[in-house]
């Protein structure tokens, strides 16, 4: 498969340090010194879509135009800051106003129950959600529309159960906004855009206002810790699709963070959570830790070389060091949920494990979601409903589950310097970000395909002679 082959090349392309530029943007810029940290940021991104989305205007050429025209009067969110006194950098003969923007990455939910079916479309024609072989490309739509009318009832149920709608617009809104807050007090102001890869604001309303707003550096932070193919990969698929056919877009310095799953700050916070609730429990260093992500396909994974199931397993074994470095030992476990259809997920499933901890004796259990970091339908619903039940039922007495981070403090500062350590490694689309080393692969690849090319096609050549030769000498 395309896709597959061409993420496999991501986790290895995950740390690119770009800081040979650091030094002259810092003084130039007169930004704080913060803004020279090392970096992990990547620009590789993938091409390959065709995927069009239902509430958008269609395709992905980005005429903000007609895009105006559609998105008038919904709700857009961009925290405005104006322009940015003391900040600015001398390119050639004149002087640019710096103007920053973080481009936060989401996957969007249905605001009401009737936004469920068209969302789950959206979300299904993604191929990087349906992973369909180059060949059968086409029934990419039609399956889509399928799967999203069977999925739809058992979808809206829980959205019903959870007040008819997705949280997810206010609560990323809501975050978006607290950055912004917290970059204007380091001293770093910028516009935060909301970029929602399946429901609105859309991933191109969010980049039609950054062209708009004349942003002269974007920072992208998705709202994922770790990178999967299905999340961050996907979005970071669709933007490059926009920014590589547009001269503004191909021309502005970008920085991706891929994931931030190790960062001291989100560990920190995640452990501040945990230890909080834990305090709840009548006996807290009896209850078990239980982390539950949403699952991926194991084909992403083994197939399709996603990080996502090694970054988790590694952010779950900072998060329990930072614990036992505070005292708290309690015993932990990690699970999967949220599967769909009949392929193999991520193992082991939270459900199956919630009820065989409850065989075993487990009597206090603390929930903990660790894929997302903000409450939605799979917390209030899966996780504090199906999953509470069934957990009660199996035996488990003492249930309970941490918060999603939200707009916790201490999280949303770790955002913002997340955001100030990749400002320096912002590198425009178009320049070639190709080192000399990979250059010289390049061309060591080159030789040696011509080499052993040419080989081939010798071989070729000469085999239905060489075989008949053969032939007329054996018999
Ligand atoms: C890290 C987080 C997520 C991964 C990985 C992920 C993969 C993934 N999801 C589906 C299918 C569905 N996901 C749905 C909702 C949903 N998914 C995530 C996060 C991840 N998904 C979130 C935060 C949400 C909730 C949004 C909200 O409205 O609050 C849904 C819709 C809900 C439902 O019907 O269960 C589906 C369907 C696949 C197939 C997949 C990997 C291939
Ligand atoms: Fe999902």
């Amino acid at each position: 498969m395309e896709a597959a082959t061409s993420h496999r090349i991501l986790p290895q392309l995950n740390v690119r340090s770009l800081n040979h530029n650091s030094t002259s943007l810092c003084s130039q810029a007169r930004l704080p010194s913060t803004f020279c940290n090392t970096t992990k940021v990547s620009l590789a991104l993938n091409s390959n879509s065709n995927d069009k989305k239902i509430g958008v205007d269609g395709g992905l050429s980005l005429s903000c135009q007609s895009q105006r025209k559609e998105f008038i009067g919904k709700t857009f969110c961009s925290v405005s800051t104006g322009m940015y006194p003391g900040i600015s950098i001398e390119s050639d003969s004149h002087i640019t106003e710096e103007k920053i923007g973080v481009l936060l990455l989401n996957l969007g939910g249905p605001e009401t129950l009737n936004d469920v079916q068209p969302f789950l479309f959206n979300l299904f024609a993604d191929p990087d959600i349906i992973r369909l072989p180059r060949l059968f490309r086409f029934l990419q739509q039609p399956l889509a529309q399928l799967i999203s009318v069977l999925r739809a009832p058992k979808s809206k149920e829980g959205y019903a159960a959870i007040g008819g709608g997705s949280p997810l617009r206010k609560i990323t809104d809501e975050q978006a906004n607290a950055l912004r807050l917290a970059l204007e007090t380091k001293e770093v102001p910028a516009n935060v855009y909301v970029a929602m890869r399946y429901w609105h604001p859309f991933t191109e309303e969010a980049v039609c206002q950054i062209k708009r707003d004349r942003i002269t550096k974007l920072v992208v932070l998705p709202l994922y810790p770790q990178y999967s193919i299905s999340t961050t990969g996907s979005s970071v698929r669709i933007l490059q699709d926009m920014f590589r056919d547009d001269s503004y877009l191909s021309r502005l310095p970008v920085a991706i963070i891929q994931s931030w799953y190790q960062r001291e700050g989100y560990i920190k916070s995640m452990a501040d959570l945990i230890e909080r609730e834990l305090q709840i429990f009548p006996n807290p260093e009896e209850a078990m830790i239980f982390f539950s992500a949403h699952g991926v396909p194991v084909s992403y994974v083994e197939d399709a070389g996603d990080p996502y199931k090694d970054q988790m397993e590694e952010c779950i074994f900072l998060i329990m060091k930072e614990l036992k470095s505070r005292g708290t030992n309690n015993e932990h476990t990690l699970a999967y949920q949220s599967r769909v259809g009949p392929v193999q997920w991520l193992k082991p499933y939270t459900d199956e494990v919630l009820v065989e901890l409850g065989q075993k004796g487990v009597k206090s259990l603390l929930a903990v979601p660790v894929s997302f970091v903000s409450e939605h339908i799979e917390t209030l619903e899966e996780i504090d409903m199906e999953y509470k039940h069934l957990a009660l039922e199996s035996g488990i007495a003492n249930w309970g589950r941490v918060p999603a981070l939200n707009c916790s403090s201490s999280f949303i500062t770790d955002l913002a310097d997340a955001v100030i350590e990749a400002l320096p490694s912002a590198m425009a689309m178009s320049t070639s970000n190709t080192t000399s080393e990979e250059v010289e692969n390049d061309i060591f690849g080159y030789v040696a395909k011509l080499f052993f090319g040419s080989i081939f096609a010798f071989v070729l050549l000469l085999s239905p002679k060489m075989l008949l030769a053969f032939r007329n000498h054996v018999l």
